[in-house]
């Protein structure tokens, strides 16, 4: 049947490959690892792109595109910049039969491509700020388990470079595009996420700080990395010697940051707002977000009104599509396209025809949910459908919201804090910020519980959805894991 074979609360892992398999995102492919992104998969991508890249334009950041190979002198540069990545960069070694004189990587990122370039660009103060993105796929060659969008070893991603006379400047603009980011998860893809800076050992080691944006699956409890805005310092830029002369005449390093998003938020959305009928998809994303059916009775057809609606709707610059396939049945369609995740659906029955209305079910509600499925006068229909797909794209993050509040415990010590990490839970608690004592926790909880280690997801800024902010460390408490005097709240949890 069309029905999915898993249960998301039972088996997540399979209800997840499976739903991307017959959602018809994904296709599976030879090389493993690596996937192929369907239509329907690849117009999310292009959704998110279209937003995220009116933006960073907005902003002075321009697209630019550099080689997707990288030599070994350059990715080598610095050796502990590269030590800890070495086994996951893929080599090119031959061309046809002939080995390569040298041979050649494959961009895993591209700070070792393009800041020998910036080290040419930049000269004097007027060449900065220099500000460029681009689109672009990258190479990683993973060893944990591949999950789609999740974790491949081919995904695309945009990466953004920039170049500043000072702190100041580079300080801002990371926050800035931070917030893009959360903009990208909570206003297109329905996802809360929280925003935070990274500890020591889980930032960026050849950065200054690393900011994120964090995810969180219920029903896995597992937090997830979003998205990521660095800032570089002038490590890079001592590393790859991108030095200016200052308005005085007095040679400076720059100040630089960069920041990543990938493929990897369609496999979040997907985790967090699908269910056991299939994709959820938000209406600012959604590749088609009504599906127009005709219910055919006593030989009377509703294809040409069917045909009417999408036409109205097209004119509305809503993404509508009609399924008038005479080889389905219409019950057979309502599943269809309910596993595909298409936000609203009209149906269109000789009833409805006379009463000069239409059928239109959410997606979003559960089956006998109030105002689930309402009869709309064809008259409305626009400001009506148009009203339903935002209230719709609102709820489902409201629901997200609100089910990953539930998911987030404090605890001031250690049984309280392993009771709720293997109660799947992400876990607020005060910590004295110590490297060792992190460390510590990864090594006790990788044995103590099931499902992996837990680890130092971010500091929270303050947020407004946590029952903390950084500011209310109450004096005198103690860090849950070593006793010593607390300097901060971290929020620890299970990860992909
Ligand atoms: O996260 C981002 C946003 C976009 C631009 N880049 C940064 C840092 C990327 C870290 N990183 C992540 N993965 C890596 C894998 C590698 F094989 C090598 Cl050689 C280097 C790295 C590496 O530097
Ligand atoms: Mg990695």
């Amino acid at each position: 049947g069309l029905g999915l074979t898993f249960k998301k609360e039972e088996n997540f892992g399979d209800w997840y490959s499976d739903l991307v398999v017959r959602g018809e995102m994904i296709e599976y492919y030879d090389v493993s690892g690596c996937y192929i992104l369907r239509p329907w998969s690849y117009a999310i991508w292009e959704s998110i792109k279209d937003f995220f890249d009116k933006e960073i334009k907005k902003m002075g950041i321009e697209n630019t595109y550099f080689p997707l190979f990288v030599s070994e002198k350059a990715l080598t540069k610095e050796k502990n910049h590269v030590e800890g990545f070495a086994p996951e960069v893929a080599w090119v070694t031959k061309s046809g039969d002939s080995q390569l004189e040298e041979p050649i990587a494959i961009r895993p990122t591209s700070e070792t491509v393009m800041y020998p370039i910036f080290a040419k660009w930049i000269r004097g103060h007027r060449d900065l700020p220099l500000r460029i993105n681009q689109w672009c796929n990258v190479v990683r060659w993973e060893f944990k388990h591949p999950t789609p969008f999740i974790r491949s070893r081919e995904f695309l991603w945009q990466e953004g470079h920039t170049a500043f006379a000072t702190k100041e400047e580079a300080d801002k603009e990371v926050h800035a595009i931070l917030e893009l980011y959360r903009r990208v998860y909570e206003e297109l893809l329905a996802v809360p996420v929280i925003k935070g800076v990274k500890s020591e050992i889980e930032k960026f080691a050849g950065g200054l700080y690393t900011t994120t944006v964090e995810a969180f699956i219920p029903t896995t409890g597992r937090g997830v990395q979003a998205a990521t805005s660095h800032c570089l310092g002038q490590n890079f830029a001592k590393m790859f010697e991108i030095m200016f002369e200052d308005d005085k005449g007095e040679r400076k390093m720059v100040w630089q940051n960069s920041w990543g998003l990938t493929t990897r938020s369609i496999g979040v959305m997907v985790m967090v707002h699908g269910d056991d009928k299939g994709l959820v998809l938000p209406p600012r994303v959604a590749p088609i977000q009504v599906v127009v059916i005709p219910v055919p009775f006593k030989g009377i057809d509703p294809s040409d009104e069917c045909l009417k609606v999408v036409h109205q709707l097209q004119q509305a610059d809503i993404r509508v599509k009609e399924d008038l396939r005479d080889n389905y049945s219409p019950g057979w369609k309502y599943s269809h396209w309910e596993l595909k995740g298409v936000p609203l659906r009209i149906e269109i029955g000789p009833r409805d025809i006379e009463k000069k209305q239409v059928r239109v079910v959410r997606r979003d509600l559960e089956d006998k949910a109030e105002g689930r499925s309402q009869d709309i006068p064809v008259a409305d229909l626009v400001e009506r459908i148009g009203k339903i797909l935002d209230e719709m794209q609102k709820h489902l993050l409201e629901k997200a919201r609100e089910e990953r509040s539930l998911c987030i415990a404090t605890a001031y010590n250690w049984d309280d804090f392993m009771a709720a990490l293997n109660n799947k839970k992400m876990v607020l608690a005060p910590w004295c910020d110590e490297v060792e004592v992190e460390e510590n926790v990864k090594a006790r909880t990788k044995s103590e519980g099931d499902g992996g280690a837990a680890k130092t997801l971010c500091m929270p800024f303050e947020h407004d959805t946590l029952p903390v902010v950084q500011e209310f460390l109450p004096e005198g408490t103690k860090c849950f894991a070593s006793g010593k005097p607390a300097k901060r709240w971290a929020l620890w949890g299970r990860s992909y």
